[in-house]
């Protein structure tokens, strides 16, 4: 096991279903399992803070019940998790447990950290554990997770984890050991894909097309979203690139690699700290060595520059939003520049969507042509492309990170549009937290913000949805 050592960091892997049972008799991997363990335990001797997002429960339940296939019922799903969940852990416990490495578990929902105040307190409790030494093993609270509490997948739960506690790095470890621009089991001229510098895709029947640098040239690509995915997972190579696309926003560095080498991560680590030109020192020797080394196998998806701040990255990832707000084209532009502060004045507000209380979180969204749409979704710098929904998604859309739903509007209760918009559609183009209800969003809209106090009785803000993060920019802004 190479176990050069990088710079001290803090480090979130993700171990899916797939690398934890097997998946026709759930049997525990143990072999990849213990390769895991080790590494994690290796990491934390070399002074990097280590959380585990394990999934795995249904799995070890569906062994111990001796039952075939996840059930159909989220009842079901609930109990065999509850059943898996305390055998999963006692077996991480039995591992980490030789190696005299004491663990913690953590079980959140989405609706646990959408608590303000919970969420910090969930943010403190793994910062203590880190600081104490522990590994805290991550998985979501299944049992009592329902679709409006849920995070989905634990590839979303594990980029939101890395987001909350300031992660270096989130590897998503799994079955292949990369992005590749096939299926790299069904075509032998699959290329992995190296380096995602930004992950403007174009999802279309399980294709992805993103703009990265294989060392040389900026190139765009088409890349299968097709090689993962278990039937005992949620999760898939698409919700692996959500999951990139939430982590590298809030600055972490993400790596697909695969679970069966989880000892690659001191080389992939290594390799990353001898780019920045970080010197590297050897475990054996005190010598300082120069640049490595081969690269191990990995994708790696390159951190926002400019991450979101914390209260934004939880308004737009955490939050489930309760309505929508309709903002103007101009609005659009003047929100996707930094220097808006992502705040929205009632002048730039068309009408609301839904019923939504001061202080929760809403979509921003757009009309648009189905022209403007198509060209919308054809733009090459955009972060994601709309989706058309059923008329009942849009309560779903926090299930997923990704903006840029869209909706026709004669499907939709949209209070306030105007007539000439009922052939538009509704485009998602970001999310916020809502100064005022509604109601109050409503009856201002339109108006310059002198006017909100004379109107509403009271003026809090001069802001009617503040915190914005806009994920899908106007067609000509240029991305800053
Ligand atoms: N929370 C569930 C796993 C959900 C999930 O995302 O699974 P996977 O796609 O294998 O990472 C469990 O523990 O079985």
């Amino acid at each position: 096991m190479s176990r050069t050592k990088s710079t001290p960091c803090i480090i979130v892997i993700k171990l899916g279903t797939s690398s934890i049972v097997h998946e026709e008799t759930h049997q525990p991997l143990l072999s990849t399992l213990s390769s895991v363990v080790e590494t994690v335990v290796h990491l934390r001797k070399q002074g990097h803070k280590v959380v585990l997002v394990s999934s795995g429960a249904i799995g070890v339940g569906l062994r111990r019940m001796n039952i075939a296939s996840r059930p159909k019922s989220l009842s079901g799903t609930q109990a065999l998790a509850a059943i898996g969940q305390g055998r999963l852990i006692a077996l991480y416990d039995e591992l980490f447990g030789h190696l005299e490495q004491p663990i913690a578990q953590v079980l959140l929902t989405r609706g646990d950290i959408s608590d303000r105040t919970r969420y910090l307190n969930a943010v403190n409790t793994l910062n203590e554990l880190l600081s104490m030494g522990v590994i805290p093993i991550v998985n979501e609270n299944d049992t009592i997770s329902v679709s409006e509490i849920k995070f989905g997948d634990n590839d979303t739960l594990s980029a939101i984890t890395s987001s909350m506690i300031h992660a270096d790095y989130l590897f998503l470890l799994t079955d292949v050991d990369g992005l590749y621009t096939a299926n790299p089991r069904k075509d032998s001229k699959a290329k992995q894909i190296e380096v995602v510098t930004s992950i403007s895709a174009i999802r279309s029947q399980g294709k992805f097309s993103s703009s990265f640098i294989n060392d040389s040239p900026l190139t765009s690509v088409l890349v299968s979203t097709t090689t993962l995915g278990s039937s005992l997972g949620t999760g898939g190579m698409e919700t692996k690139i959500i999951a990139a696309e939430i982590a590298t926003g809030a600055g972490v560095t993400t790596v697909i690699t695969s679970s069966k080498r989880p000892e690659n991560i001191f080389a992939i680590l290594e390799y990353h700290d001898s780019l920045k030109g970080t010197a590297l020192i050897s475990e054996s020797s005190d010598e300082e060595t120069s640049i490595p080394l081969t690269r191990p196998p990995h994708t790696v998806f390159m951190p926002s520059l400019v991450p979101m701040r914390d209260l934004k990255a939880w308004t737009s990832h955490t939050l489930f939003p309760a309505g929508s707000v309709v903002i103007d084209s101009g609005a659009h532009r003047v929100l996707s520049r930094r220097e808006s502060g992502g705040r929205l004045l009632a002048a730039g507000v068309i009408g609301v969507m839904g019923a939504f209380a001061s202080g929760q979180a809403v979509r921003i969204v757009i009309l648009a042509s189905h022209e403007e749409t198509d060209m919308l979704s054809a733009q090459p710098s955009r972060p994601a492309s709309p989706r058309r929904l059923s008329p009942n998604a849009i309560g779903m859309l926090s299930r997923s990170s990704s903006s840029g739903n869209l909706e026709t509007i004669k499907n939709l209760n949209v209070e306030a549009a105007a007539p000439q918009f009922s052939d538009h559609d509704v485009i998602e183009v970001g999310r916020g937290l809502a100064m005022y209800n509604y109601a109050q969003i409503s009856k201002v809209r339109g108006l310059n913000s002198s006017h909100l106090a004379q109107v509403l009785g009271y003026a809090d803000s001069e802001y009617v949805v503040e915190n914005i993060t806009i994920r899908v920019p106007p067609r000509s802004t240029p991305e800053k």
